[in-house]
């Protein structure tokens, strides 16, 4: 491998301070793919104090837009030159197809083009005064200094929603992907340091989120955390940002509810109940594993999906015909385990799945059977918690506002979709859906033009589109005195 094993501190490559090493495994078969180093709460000081550094005594900050649009379309471009080689590293990373790495690298390279387009169209404007002979103006200047966190199932995807915005705006930042997926992230930073971003600007430290993550959200000198993960970390980290009240953006789990009407066009609710939730076995924030079905379809529906559930292909994720890879590591294939456990103690129906596979050609890697529950009801564990993996569990309803009502039924309000053919009824639903997103007659459908985030639990903060931007802004309010005179007051 070509790649860079070391962190990019200040615009060195180096080594962890400690000389520790982090095997990264491909969840396939367990073998050993790159040796990374381990940082920890050491890097992480020494990047932060090159991002700091960076944003007080350097020049980007204070560039033309314009400059900084061209270095981020440049970046887009090295992504899609680079497209095969980023696809194949993710892949190997994360189990997943090779083809739904090829389209995260599409929608990556399409997110830096669009902050490089609107990075010089954020100008601030001047606005009417009430006091006379004075120039009110409103400006927007970048944050500082951020620290960016991010998880292990779009490990590139995540990192390219933050990078792009914050580096448009003007910020420095450091970024610390998860411990288990560096890969793609680490391959972006050469593309970043072969586009010509000024030494200091991007830093990347490597290591588990307890030190490396960790400091960056206690850090005095880290004006920004935005952190993509778990509810459990996600909280922990807005506790450690309040020490100085740092700026906090957070995108968390979800519990996605796909609620689907008696009068939707069945073959595409079938396929998309399957899209929503098993693509990349689960492994989705917004994944519809909330099935909440009209009473008069849920027998045929349940059929269908399970017909179609028992076809799936499962392997490689270089092998063509795979369709779903594995999860990501041993840890969580026990934890999606347990959840399956607890769904049949809590007497949901297993439907289909619930097992590891058996084929002996599956044995070395962290596989897990497609898995469907009926008869849950919305006090179940199993339809309250994110398991993140591939299971989808069944509600029935027989009203409109019934559905509605399963539907907000939760702690998280990420995501969620309908599927209707009365367009009424669809437009009804989604506006009573708490949720930062939701889909009608579609599912998991994303892009930079339109922001996302979470209501309730699932976040604080959105990111993509112009929201996403203005996330790594603050913003100025100038008031010019034009005939300034004492006001003899004293
Ligand atoms: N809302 C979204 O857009 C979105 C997108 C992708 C994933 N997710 C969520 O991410 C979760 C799965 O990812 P995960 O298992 O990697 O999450 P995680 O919370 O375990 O880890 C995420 C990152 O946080 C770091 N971390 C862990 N403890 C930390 C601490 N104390 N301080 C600072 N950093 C720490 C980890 O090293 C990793 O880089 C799921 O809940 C999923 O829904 C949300
Ligand atoms: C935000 N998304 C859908 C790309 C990945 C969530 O895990």
């Amino acid at each position: 491998m070509t790649l860079k094993q070391k962190q990019y501190i200040n615009g060195e490559w180096v080594d962890a301070k400690s000389g520790k090493t982090r095997d990264i495994i491909n969840p396939y078969n367990q073998e050993v793919v790159a040796t990374v180093p381990e940082g920890d709460e050491t890097d992480a000081q020494a990047a932060i104090a090159a991002a700091r550094e960076a944003f007080d005594q350097g020049d980007w900050a204070t560039m033309p837009a314009t400059e900084r649009g061209k270095i981020v379309r440049e970046i887009a471009d090295f992504i899609e030159r680079d497209r095969e080689e980023l696809a194949r590293l993710e892949s190997l990373d994360t189990g997943k197809t090779v083809e739904e790495s090829r389209g995260d690298m599409d929608d990556i390279a399409g997110v830096f083009h669009y902050y490089a387009e609107i990075a010089d169209k954020n100008g601030g404007e001047i606005i009417e005064s009430p006091l006379p002979n004075s120039i009110s103006k409103v400006v927007h200047e970048p944050v500082g200094v951020c620290g960016q966190i991010t998880p292990w199932n779009y490990p590139l995807l995540q990192a390219s929603w933050k990078l792009a915005p914050a580096l448009v705006a003007g910020n420095t930042l450091i970024m610390k992907p998860s411990e288990i997926t560096p890969l793609t992230t680490l391959k972006t930073f050469e593309l970043m340091e072969e586009a010509g971003v000024p030494k200091g600007v991007v830093n990347l430290i490597l290591g588990a989120g307890h030190d490396a993550g960790a400091e960056l959200s206690t850090n005095h000198d880290v004006d920004l955390i935005s952190f993509t993960g778990g509810i459990v970390t996600g909280k922990k980290i807005m506790q450690a940002a309040s020490t100085n009240a740092k700026n906090l953006a957070l995108e968390l789990g979800g519990k996605n509810p796909n609620v689907i009407f008696a009068d939707a066009d069945f073959e595409l609710a079938v396929d998309q109940a399957l899209n929503g939730v098993f693509f990349h076995a689960g492994q989705i924030c917004s994944a519809g594993t909330r099935l909440i079905v009209e009473e008069s379809i849920h027998d045929d529906l349940v059929e269908a999906l399970v017909e179609r559930v028992k076809q799936f292909k499962l392997g490689s994720g270089f092998d063509e015909n795979t369709q779903m890879g594995p999860l990501i590591s041993a840890e969580h294939l026990a934890k999606v385990e347990k959840y399956v456990e607890t769904g049949i103690k809590e007497g949901a129906t297993l439907a289909v799945g619930g097992s590891r596979p058996d084929d002996p050609e599956l044995q070395d890697g962290f596989f897990y059977l497609p898995t469907i529950f009926t008869d849950c009801t919305t006090d179940m564990e199993i339809v309250q918690e994110e398991a993140f993996g591939p299971i989808i569990t069944v509600e029935k309803f027989t009203r409109e506002e019934e559905a509605v009502q399963l539907a907000n039924d939760s702690i998280y309000g990420l995501a969620g979709g309908v599927f209707t053919n009365d367009v009424a009824k669809a437009e009804r639903c989604a506006a009573k859906m708490r949720m930062g997103t939701v889909w009608i007659n579609e599912f998991n459908v994303y892009f930079p033009h339109a922001p996302w985030g979470g209501y309730k639990q699932s976040g604080i903060g959105r990111e993509l589109g112009k929201l996403g931007l203005e996330e790594y802004t603050e913003t100025k309010h100038i008031l010019q005195n034009t005939k300034p005179e004492p006001l003899n007051w004293f």
